[in-house]
């Protein structure tokens, strides 16, 4: 069985790749990436500065899943850019996400990239729920479609965008609308849900410090919602935009419910921050034998074919 996909003409050795954030910060980090099995390198979120993030402890995991109010700690745009001449050095793509704190910075980091040849493809992330002050793009349409009108007059590159998740059915439309009006590569569905609450009993307390311990929630409490998410956009935009997975992958079965539902590729935070790059070649063999027990050649086989019960 073939784990190979393609998304915007960027071909991924495996469907399966870190999503930003957990441990992608430093080049050490993304060299580890590189020398695992992960079929893509994808870098932490990037504003224009350095940023050191909020005080810490910012990052807390529960059996379920992950809450964390990290608050952006990036090395800076210059250094994930400098970093692709050594990502040349592992066969596979190397992707940039990034995070502006305006849309200027977006339009300066993005006209910045014009050309650079060793970086397959932009990430542009509308869903950043934890920047004080800064409210998430993605759930501001007019944002949304204000920024994309700008970053197309200048990108070169393939570019998608990492989505929070929404749980308004008319709210889908209402992006989708918005999305299928550019041509983007691909749409990552889910980050974290924004602003949850995990809780000590025992001490009484919260569990991070920043933002009297609110934060975005990853891992096993948000698979519904990532899939919900990853099937709801496959169906209402153009097919020309490839649909990323992200939400709740730890097993082989989680990552071929994504695909499923629509995903063309699947990217693993919690279970990679929780077990490191062993993740994407267990995974991957997860994946696979469930594909040969169904008989399923390749991704496509079953990509997006969920029954309904009607
Ligand atoms: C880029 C900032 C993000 C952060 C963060 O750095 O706090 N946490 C998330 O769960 N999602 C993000 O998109």
């Amino acid at each position: 069985v073939s784990l190979a996909t393609s998304i915007a003409g960027v071909s991924l050795s495996s469907c399966l790749y870190n999503a930003s954030g957990p441990l992608c910060t430093t080049a050490e980090e993304l060299d580890a990436i590189g020398n695992s099995e992960a079929g893509a390198i994808l870098s932490k979120s990037a504003t224009l500065e350095k940023r050191a993030g909020n005080p810490e402890p910012r990052y807390f995991e529960t059996p379920w899943g992950s809450i964390n109010s990290m608050g952006l700690p990036n090395e800076g745009f210059q250094y994930y850019l400098d970093y692709a001449s050594r990502a040349e050095a592992f066969a596979k793509p190397y992707i940039m996400s990034i995070s502006g704190l305006s849309h200027q910075d977006n339009v300066d980091m993005i006209k910045a990239l014009a050309g650079q040849k060793h970086i397959a493809a932009i990430e542009l992330n509308l869903s950043c729920p934890n920047v004080p002050g800064k409210p998430q793009t993605g759930y501001d349409f007019e944002q949304s479609r204000a920024l994309l009108q700008r970053v197309f007059e200048h990108v070169s590159l393939p570019l998608g965008v990492k989505l929070p998740p929404y749980f308004d059915l008319p709210h889908f439309d209402m992006m989708a609308a918005v999305l299928n009006d550019y041509p983007l590569a691909f749409v990552t569905c889910v980050n974290s849900i924004g602003n949850g609450l995990v809780i000590d009993p025992e001490s009484e307390s919260v569990v991070i410090k920043p933002k009297s311990g609110f934060g975005g929630i990853g891992g096993d409490f948000i698979k519904p919602t990532a899939l919900a998410n990853v099937r709801k956009f496959y169906t209402l935009l153009n097919k020309d935009i490839a649909i990323i997975g992200c939400g709740g992958v730890k097993s082989g079965l989680d990552a071929f419910e994504h695909i499923l539902c629509g995903a063309s590729a699947v990217q693993i935070g919690t279970q990679f921050m929780r077990e490191g790059t062993t993740c994407f070649s267990r995974i991957a063999r997860e994946l696979g034998e469930i594909m040969q027990q169904k008989g399923y050649a390749d991704i496509t086989s079953f990509q997006g074919k969920l029954r309904s019960l009607d």
